[in-house]
């Protein structure tokens, strides 16, 4: 994957010159750094190739899985053998690769071919090793040319020094570490940043991005350019609605219509003066490219050397009574450094560009079980609480610095945790109310239904029309529907549970990285569009209990307003029970997993005994 992700931005339709790829390993893995090895050399094919044939996407495994058989256009034979030839090479090498990780360490033989290996005998595991850092490609090197002697990108690896006694501050500590050490090996002017489960799949981007930073009326005002998320292992009703469809077509589009959209960790392209904490005022005048462009002092010494004297900069210790992490950089303390670094950026003046190019930009993986979703969502959703409470509100440290429209903007996601409170009321009230006969909603033929009506279904025939619209299906829009129920009760609760913890001072943050392997019957039942429960999570605990009280209710619901002799509509229960099914409606899956489902993914039974025990105890509690 790591391998895919580099070679794809190695082979920008971009002078390779002015490129640079770093990758930051904070896994501290030698098989990474072998990996690694293995696409710096293949870069000398790929390149030119992807150059010749016009490659698209330029992440060799994309390609080769999309063009399984060569394009027809190919005219000479030699092109035929090239592009077969070049396909093995690949082949050959993840064959290699996969081979590597499945042994789990380097063989003698692998060792000797790159002085970097030896730094692994110094490291005694992946919290605590000295930083390492190889220039693998050293681009000002006339030697590092590709197959057709054209110069080839520079490429470095880093893994940050990790003891742990230190706070590495995740991955905005990573980040920041990438931004000091980049700036003295090439020191370009612009940043991209990608997440390593993404590639990049336009060849163009690299360009559209600098068409917004070199835009000769506007662009000094902009610090950085954001393309949406995409991924490419979706099903085709998007199960676990992790398209987030809404927020990359329309939310986004709109932030940018306010001022500029946040900054949501990949895909982003940055001017570095933005990051380095400076204002948009100060920076202005300091803008001149061309003096930036060249590699500057860096030019005389040798590789080693510069390796030798940048590694002090991703030492733990290098960012002690700095401003790094609190001005510069990216701002740690946050589980969504990425909002909140786009934030504090917007607030010194500068602006910020969506940009959706008609072919998708990067695409990724997705999280593929329910539980990978939630846990991911939590995250978020802690984050931006974290956000909210903090000194960064958008409404204080916002004032006056952006634009109202854009600080309520940011209150879309801000407000996520919060949610969970009217969420659940409305879960759990209503259903415990019509056990116990008390009836809350006015009856149906009353005048105030009219505005309750009006909204509820205004909303969701909104959401269905946006979904449609940006190419969704109808059942995505319910899968959407019950994602939103699920990550309400569950993430957003928890991660207001942890935001309270964490302000009373009992626990401290924890990055929970978002799980990108799964079993293959785990796949297959993602496939099938099946949802994946399968673990004993509390989550799934929650989801339950909720699941079978709805279903009480439900029923109880039903014994009161059909069974009596009032009408539905003077009957004071029947909006009551009609929520109470529109909940049970959504929860199919739920009782599907607990009742009829027989594979591995099903409902496991020490929840389902656990969830039947607590509704035991709300009914009786509602009852008596
Ligand atoms: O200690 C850490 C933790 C994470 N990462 C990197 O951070 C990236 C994102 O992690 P991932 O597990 O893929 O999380 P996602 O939930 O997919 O990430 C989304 O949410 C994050 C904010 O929580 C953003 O930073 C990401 O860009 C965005 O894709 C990956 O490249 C990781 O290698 C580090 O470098 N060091
Ligand atoms: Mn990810």
């Amino acid at each position: 994957m790591v391998a895919n992700t580099v070679l794809s931005v190695m082979a920008y339709n971009y002078p390779a010159e002015k490129i640079s790829v770093y990758l930051s390993d904070d896994g501290g893995s030698d098989l990474t750094f072998y990996a690694l090895l293995e696409a710096s050399r293949f870069s000398k094919q790929w390149l030119p190739f992807c150059n010749k044939f016009r490659v698209e996407p330029r992440s060799p495994e994309a390609y080769f899985r999309t063009a399984s058989s060569q394009p027809l256009d190919l005219s000479h034979d030699h092109d035929h053998d090239q592009w077969t030839f070049t396909k093995k090479l690949y082949e050959d090498m993840k064959r290699r690769i996969e081979k590597t990780t499945k042994v789990g360490q380097i063989s003698e033989a692998i060792r000797k071919e790159h002085k970097g290996f030896h730094e692994w005998d110094f490291v005694s595991s992946r919290r605590d090793h000295q930083t390492i850092l190889q220039i693998l490609i050293d681009g000002r090197d006339p030697k590092a040319v590709d197959i057709e002697g054209q110069p080839l990108p520079t490429l470095v690896y880093l893994a940050r020094e990790k003891r742990p006694q230190y706070n590495h501050n995740f991955k905005a500590g990573a980040l920041n570490s990438l931004i000091r050490v980049s700036s003295r090996i090439s020191n370009a002017p612009v940043i991209l940043n990608v997440d390593c489960d993404m590639y990049s799949n336009n060849s163009e981007s690299v360009r559209d991005a600098l068409c917004f930073f070199l835009d000769e009326e506007r662009g000094h005002e902009v610090a950085f350019v954001q393309f949406p998320q995409a991924f490419e292992n979706l099903t085709k009703n998007d199960i676990y609605s992790n398209s987030l469809r809404c927020i990359m077509e329309v939310e986004l589009r709109g932030l940018d219509a306010h001022g500029g959209p946040c900054y949501i960790g990949t895909g982003c392209f940055h001017r570095r003066e933005s990051l380095s904490g400076k204002k948009y005022k100060d920076a202005n005048k300091a803008l001149d490219w061309k003096g930036k462009n060249d590699k500057g002092k860096a030019e005389e010494i040798s590789a080693e050397a510069l390796e030798e004297t940048s590694k002090f900069l991703a030492s733990c210790t290098y960012e002690e009574n700095t401003e790094w992490g609190k001005e510069m950089g990216l701002i740690y303390g946050c589980l969504v450094e990425d909002v909140l670094t786009g934030l504090v950026i917007q607030c010194r003046g500068w602006r910020s560009v969506y940009c959706c190019p008609e072919r998708k930009a990067f695409l990724g993986a997705a999280p593929t079980t329910l539980l990978q979703t939630l846990v991911q969502h939590k995250r978020w959703a802690e984050g931006d609480l974290q956000i909210l409470l903090s000194r960064y509100c958008p409404l204080t440290y916002g004032y006056q610095k952006i634009p109202i429209r854009l600080q309520l903007s940011y209150f879309l996601y801000l407000l996520w945790p919060l949610n969970c409170l009217p969420s659940l009321y409305y879960i759990i009230v209503p259903s415990l109310c019509l056990l116990k006969g008390i009836s809350l909603f006015p009856q149906m033929s009353d005048i105030w239904v009219v505005p309750f009506f009006s909204v509820f279904f205004g909303n969701r025939a909104f959401s269905l029309g946006e979904l449609l619209i940006y190419g969704g299906t109808c059942q995505e829009w319910l899968n959407d529907q019950r994602m939103w129920l699920f990550k309400r009760t569950t993430s957003f609760f928890f991660s207001l549970l942890d935001n309270i913890l964490r302000l009373l001072g009992f626990t401290k943050l924890a990055f929970t990285i978002t799980a990108k392997v799964v079993d293959d019957d785990v796949s297959e039942r993602y496939e099938q569009e099946l949802t994946e429960f399968g673990t004993d999570s509390p989550m799934f605990t929650i989801l339950s209990t909720l699941a079978m009280l709805n279903a009480m209710g439900f029923i109880w619901g039903l014994k009161r307003s059909v069974l009596s002799e009032q009408s539905l509509f003077l009957n004071p229960f029947s909006l009551q029970a009609i929520l109470c099914g529109l909940l049970v409606f959504i929860n199919l899956p739920i009782y599907q997993a607990t009742f009829l489902r027989k594979d591995k993914g099903r409902m496991p039974t020490s929840v389902t005994y656990r969830s039947i025990m607590f509704t035991i105890v709300a009914c009786s509690i509602a009852l008596y």
